[in-house]
């Protein structure tokens, strides 16, 4: 199901979100954006943590207009944030229990998610002994037995030197091309966006850029 985004407001003391834009039913979108454009906030939006006026609609859902704001935990929405997002008292495998036992019935099987990110030697670890990487994986596997029906994903590889971005880069484009779900994906990394997504939208100061064009 495809995304609209209509938001329009100010956001604390002095910053002011002005955005509207669409994403296809399918495939990796990257939001792309100087630090500060106002990425993640749209993210959280969208997410239902953080309230910016306007609308936001998935498929025929409204999930904010006018008169009705659904809650975050109504949101059939994976996150994925900067340092992952595992419980840090529970192995990998008892997150992924815990991820699973809270979701709904849906399309991703636990066979089928330790596979295609790859953490089946993991079951057993702790997340303070995972690698950046590893952490990041993970909590791709834990977001996707939530059953989401979007997947958000910030920054994901910010906490990876550049080895092993290299490295998980790849393992990641195949990952993100394979899912039958919608993802937005904030970066200010041109080639990481370049290598994963298939279209982008852009901020700069809180608003689409408007000279931004598209992946180059
Ligand atoms: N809850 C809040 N209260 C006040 N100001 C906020 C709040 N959330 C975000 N901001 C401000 O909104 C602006 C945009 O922040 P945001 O984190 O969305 O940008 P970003 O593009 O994701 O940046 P980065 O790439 O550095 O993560 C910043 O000036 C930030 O200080």
């Amino acid at each position: 199901m495809s995304l609209r985004v209509s938001l329009s407001g100010r956001i604390g003391r002095s910053f002011h979100l002005d955005v509207d834009f669409g994403i296809a039913a399918q495939g990796v979108t990257a939001l792309l954006g100087p630090s500060g454009s106002g990425k993640t906030t749209v993210l959280r939006a969208i997410a239902g943590l953080e309230r910016v006026p306007g609308t936001i609609r998935f498929g025929d859902e409204a999930w904010q207009d006018g008169r009705h704001f659904v809650p975050a935990h109504k949101r059939p929405v994976g996150y994925v944030f900067q340092g992952g997002g595992l419980l840090p008292h529970l192995t990998v495998g008892r997150n992924l229990i815990y991820a699973a036992r809270r979701a709904p019935p849906g399309a991703f099987g636990c066979d089928d998610v330790v596979a295609r990110t790859g953490i089946g030697g993991l079951m057993d670890r702790i997340p303070a002994r995972l690698s950046g990487g590893e952490m990041q994986r993970a909590s791709i596997a834990c977001a996707l037995l939530r059953q989401p029906s979007l997947l958000l994903m910030d920054e994901p590889l910010s906490a990876l030197d550049s080895e092993a971005r290299g490295q998980f880069l790849g393992h990641f484009e195949s990952l993100l091309a394979t899912l039958p779900i919608p993802v937005i994906y904030v970066t200010h990394d041109e080639t990481e966006a370049r290598r994963l997504a298939i279209g982008c939208v852009r901020m700069r100061a809180g608003a689409l850029d408007p000279g931004g064009g598209p992946l180059r």
